[in-house]
């Protein structure tokens, strides 16, 4: 039989990270309605989660379904989803995960608060900036038009604000370039502040996938 050994002390995020050779963060996406969010959220993993890294991407999907199930789009529903997903990468990137979120996360003041639970360097903000114009004009599900005619209220940049980040740590308009050169840019950054870069077969299969 084996022998169980019980340790008093709680396993830490370093000893989990370590486990994983990875260096845990959060990779925060915020932008309007159509700006590229999930698009590059979700590329961004793939090529991480293809290169051995262990990733979660959090957004609208699988969070509003749930976990969030019981909040809207008024200001307070807002600041509350933006709280519990807070809560739940923090938990994530304390479990060693490299964590992907991709919400509107409206205002400063949430976003902020959010960064704030992190040590700094661990909390990466990502402005996806791109136009409101252009955003409208790509709708994709056909909520600007919903938002213009009155049938959906507080609707992000037509009815309601967005304050964009004055100091993200990244910002990319994907109605500039290709999404393998913004994809490209992400990496860049993670491999400039050592998230990516202990393993060099990572920084290899990364370079292929690119
Ligand atoms: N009133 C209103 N305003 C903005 N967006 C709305 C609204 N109603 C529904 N939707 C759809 O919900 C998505 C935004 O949800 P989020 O959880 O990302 O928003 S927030 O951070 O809590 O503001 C957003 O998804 P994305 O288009 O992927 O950003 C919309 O499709
Ligand atoms: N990097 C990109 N380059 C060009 N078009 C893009 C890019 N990312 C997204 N799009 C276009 O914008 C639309 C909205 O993208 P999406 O990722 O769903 O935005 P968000 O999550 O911010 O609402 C997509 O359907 C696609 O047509």
């Amino acid at each position: 039989m084996t022998d169980i050994v019980w340790h008093q002390h709680a396993i830490d995020q370093a000893a989990r990270a370590g486990q994983k050779g990875q260096n845990p963060v959060l990779l925060w996406f915020t932008g309007l309605s159509g700006a590229g969010k999930s698009t590059l959220a979700g590329a961004l993993e793939h090529a991480l989660f293809a290169a051995g890294f262990h990733t979660y991407l959090l957004d609208g999907d699988n969070v509003r379904h749930g976990l969030c199930q019981d909040l809207g789009f008024s200001a307070e529903d807002r600041d509350e989803n933006l709280r519990r997903v807070g809560e739940v990468a923090k938990l994530m990137v304390d479990a060693g995960l490299v964590v992907l979120s991709a919400f509107i996360s409206p205002t400063r003041e949430e976003r902020d608060g959010i960064r704030a639970k992190f040590p700094h360097g661990q909390f990466i903000e990502v402005h996806v900036s791109t136009p409101i114009q252009v955003c409208e004009a790509r709708d994709p599900k056909g909520l600007y038009l919903k938002a213009r005619s009155g049938e959906i209220k507080d609707f992000t940049g037509i009815s309601a604000p967005y304050e964009a980040p004055l100091a993200a740590e990244l910002t990319i308009d994907t109605s500039k370039g290709d999404l393998a050169t913004q994809v490209q840019a992400l990496l860049d950054y993670l491999t400039a502040i050592q998230v990516i870069g202990t393993k060099t077969e990572i920084v290899d299969k990364l370079t292929a996938l690119a």
